[in-house]
């Protein structure tokens, strides 16, 4: 079953019960008082639960003149009905042993009658009744819902009570009270639907009266009270009340009802005349009413009552968590038809929504068309020229629920123009398998032929604003669409730039224009390889990223002079000695791994810059394969003295390098296919590969690693990519 089914019956439940409900908490809470100030009374006997009918009838005999009955309730406190020497009728509390009164019972307080009919009737008798009963059951449905939701989220019975991500205060506290008050609200609600049934008589509680043999009945050998040995086995808190005999007359008995039984006893003999047992429905109707209300235990009371009040937060808590999904319920102004962008989401509780709306926005306000919708209505749409795709990962690694049917419709209506993708995944590293459905849906689109990569795929880690900053600006610099993210939603929205001097630019004229730049930070950095430089060519929003590697103690760019090109030319004319501002900017997802026990650099032209950095930190000598492309091998040289000795070093293991334009005009992922066991080998052994270069590169690389994947391991490579094992950064 799917978590939409029990999300969908919990929401339906809920809602429909919940007017109901609140009247039933409230009015719930209020009424565990009464056990509570009723037990505070002065009434019980310290060693009740010792006393046996033998010890106590006898002595409340001597000091009544006459007892009609003796009835003992749920508090323990033993009542009287009789006369006293004068004939005066008399109702008392008394002490079992002394037969001393006590104190006289007062009438139910009436604020707790007026509520107690309330709770039980809405003042509606049968009809409210009814009602009432019916939120019972509704209770016991949803507390069922709502049980296979925690399963669910948590992923397994196994671990109902393990940690519990934290989403967002309502969400949270929604699961973590859900769970705590799990069982006292599983017991109210169970406990109110079974009084229900009892009260409309359809649960069997019909008692059989006793029939006893008047003629059997003897009047010898006469016994003392004390000396009857039912008496001497019937302790006082097992019974319910005593009806005593009339008059002396042997026709005249008592009749002890117990908990589980009634009985009747010769009042001169001490003989038992007859014995009924109770339907099992009666005792679980008393059971019920024990633990519906709490009368028998002050502790359990008060968890009813903190249960009650559970109840109450989770209406309040349940409205907040529907609220801001239903919030997210998009308005477009223009259809997918005419959009030039297309928004895609996959969110279950509507936070990537909001993210999603950021980008809508902003194209909107540029002009553009732009249409945003969730996953599952994916459609042609002919005049679009970009799809972005924003989606959550649920369940294990699963999609969310809108957007469960993507990849059967994307097979089902492929677009007919060229169409550029971009997948931004929203996952939490608190799971196993973080983004493996953004993952999942990259390769999806990867594998289409009208799909063009555009940006590659970025991870938002517990909706950090600075993750989304990093794709928005990567998505907007290569669109040349500005996206800016509002200060108030961006944490850090002055962007603090960094002073950075020139300490050596090769500004080399090899054929393919590539030079190596290096620059030291002003102020100590800490930057590793991996991390991005942010310049800012234009002094405008215009920002562009290059991947940096530390080398020699300095930031190392690699980079390809684009003649025209507004980053390229802007870093090719900076001169040894001269300063420049620039934003670092951690890229933590393509940072080296510091625990693999391999890692596999996959690069492609200026891609390699990062691993340059890598290799030269490597100092703990983990094995590392670099497997490099290039166009001729004049573009390699630049790189060729620093790899030979670090090869020497033992930071490198194994270098393998393909020239697209000369000798046998290799591509890196020929390289890769060659050496398809090593690869498989690798992930394997939980060793890592990092791919860095163009995205043309990348979709190569992806599409030869899922088959390798697939044949080797018999999984998908989204599942080594959402467990951190095929690390991207591709542009
Ligand atoms: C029950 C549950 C299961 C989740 N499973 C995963 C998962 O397998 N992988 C992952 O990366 N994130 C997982 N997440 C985290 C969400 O994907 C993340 O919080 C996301 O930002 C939520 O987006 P939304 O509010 O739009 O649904 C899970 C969250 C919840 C509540």
């Amino acid at each position: 079953m799917t978590i939409s089914v029990w999300r969908y019956s919990h929401l339906v439940l809920a809602v429909s019960s919940f007017l109901l409900l609140t009247l039933a908490s409230i009015t719930g809470i209020i009424l565990t008082f009464e056990p509570v100030t009723q037990k505070l009374q002065p009434y019980r006997v310290d060693n009740f639960h010792q006393l046996t009918l033998a010890q106590t009838l006898p002595g409340l005999k001597k000091s009544y003149s006459e007892i009609s009955e003796l009835s003992v309730d749920a508090n323990q406190f033993v009542q009287i009905k009789g006369s006293d020497a004068d004939g005066k009728n008399l109702t008392v509390y008394v002490d079992p042993q002394t037969g001393k009164s006590l104190g006289v019972p007062t009438k139910q307080n009436e604020f707790f009658e007026w509520v107690t009919a309330l709770h039980r009737s809405l003042f509606l008798h049968e009809a409210g009744r009814f009602f009432i009963g019916l939120t019972a059951f509704l209770l016991l449905l949803i507390t069922v819902s709502g049980t296979m939701l925690v399963v669910q989220r948590q992923r397994g019975l196994k671990r109902f009570f393990t940690r519990i991500v934290r989403d967002n205060f309502a969400q949270y506290y929604h699961v973590v009270l859900g769970r705590l008050s799990l069982i006292p609200i599983f017991v109210i609600a169970l406990s109110g639907t079974y009084l229900s049934l009892a009260r409309f008589d359809l649960i069997g509680t019909k008692k059989v009266s006793s029939t006893i043999d008047f003629d059997a009945i003897r009047s010898k050998p006469e016994r003392k009270l004390a000396d009857f040995d039912v008496f001497k086995n019937t302790r006082l808190a097992d019974v319910q009340s005593i009806e005593f005999p009339f008059s002396e007359d042997p026709e005249e008995f008592y009749t002890l009802k117990l908990n589980d039984r009634e009985l009747t006893v010769n009042q001169i003999t001490g003989d038992i005349l007859n014995e009924t047992k109770y339907p099992t429905a009666v005792l679980l109707t008393n059971l019920s009413l024990d633990l519906h209300t709490g009368r028998g235990s002050v502790i359990w009371a008060i968890i009813l009552a903190i249960a009650s009040g559970n109840i109450l937060f989770f209406i309040y808590s349940g409205f907040v968590i529907t609220w801001k999904r239903l919030a997210n319920r998009v308005k477009n102004k223009y259809t997918a038809n005419e959009s030039r962008f297309i928004i895609l989401v996959g969110s279950e509780n509507g936070s990537t929504y909001r993210f999603a709306q950021i980008i809508h926005q902003q194209l909107l306000k540029q002009g553009e068309k732009s249409f945003l919708t969730e996953l599952n209505n994916y459609a042609l749409s002919p005049n679009a020229e970009y799809l972005i795709v924003l989606t959550a990962t649920y369940g294990l690694g699963d999609a969310p629920t809108n957007a469960q049917k993507l990849a059967a419709l994307v097979e089902k209506y492929p677009q007919k123009q060229p169409v550029r993708y971009s997948v931004l995944g929203f996952g939490s590293h608190a799971y196993p398998d973080f983004c493996k459905f953004a993952f999942e849906v990259n390769q999806l689109l990867s594998r289409q032929a009208w799909a063009v990569p555009f940006v590659d795929i970025h991870t938002v880690n517990d909706k950090a604003l600075d993750e989304f900053g990093l794709w928005a600006e990567a998505w907007s610099q290569q669109a040349n669409i500005p996206i800016t993210i509002s200060s108030d939603l961006l944490k850090s929205p002055t962007r603090r730039l960094d002073t950075l001097t020139v300490v050596n630019n090769t500004r080399t004229s090899e054929p393919d224009g590539t030079f190596l730049l290096q620059l030291q930070p002003k102020s100590r950095q800490s930057v590793t390889s991996g991390d991005l430089l942010a310049i800012y060519p234009g002094n405008d929003h215009r920002e562009r990223l290059y991947s940096i590697g530390i080398v020699d103690q300095a930031i190392q760019l690699s980079v390809r002079l684009h003649p025209g090109g507004l980053g390229s030319s802007f870093l090719h004319a900076l001169t040894p000695g001269e300063t420049t501002q620039a934003r670092l900017v951690k890229n933590e997802h393509f940072h080296f791994p510091a625990k693999a026990p391999v890692v596999v650099m996959i690069a492609n032209g200026t891609g390699i810059a990062p691993f340059l950095g890598m290799i030269s930190q490597n100092k703990q000598q983990t094995p590392c394969h670099l497997y490099c492309g290039f166009r001729q091998s004049a573009s390699f040289g630049l790189y060729q003295a620093f790899l030979t000795e670090s090869q020497s070093a033992q930071k490198l293991t194994n270098l393998h390098v393909a020239y697209s334009r000369e000798g046998e005009k290799q591509y890196v992922s020929d390289l890769l296919a060659k050496d398809a066991d090593f690869i498989a080998n690798t992930l394997l052994m939980k060793g890592v590969l990092m791919i860095c270069g163009s995205l043309a590169m990348q979709k190569d690389v992806l599409e030869l690693l899922e088959s390798i994947c697939q044949t080797k391991l018999g999984q998908s490579v989204s599942v080594y990519q959402s467990h951190s094992l095929v690390l991207m950064d591709c542009y």
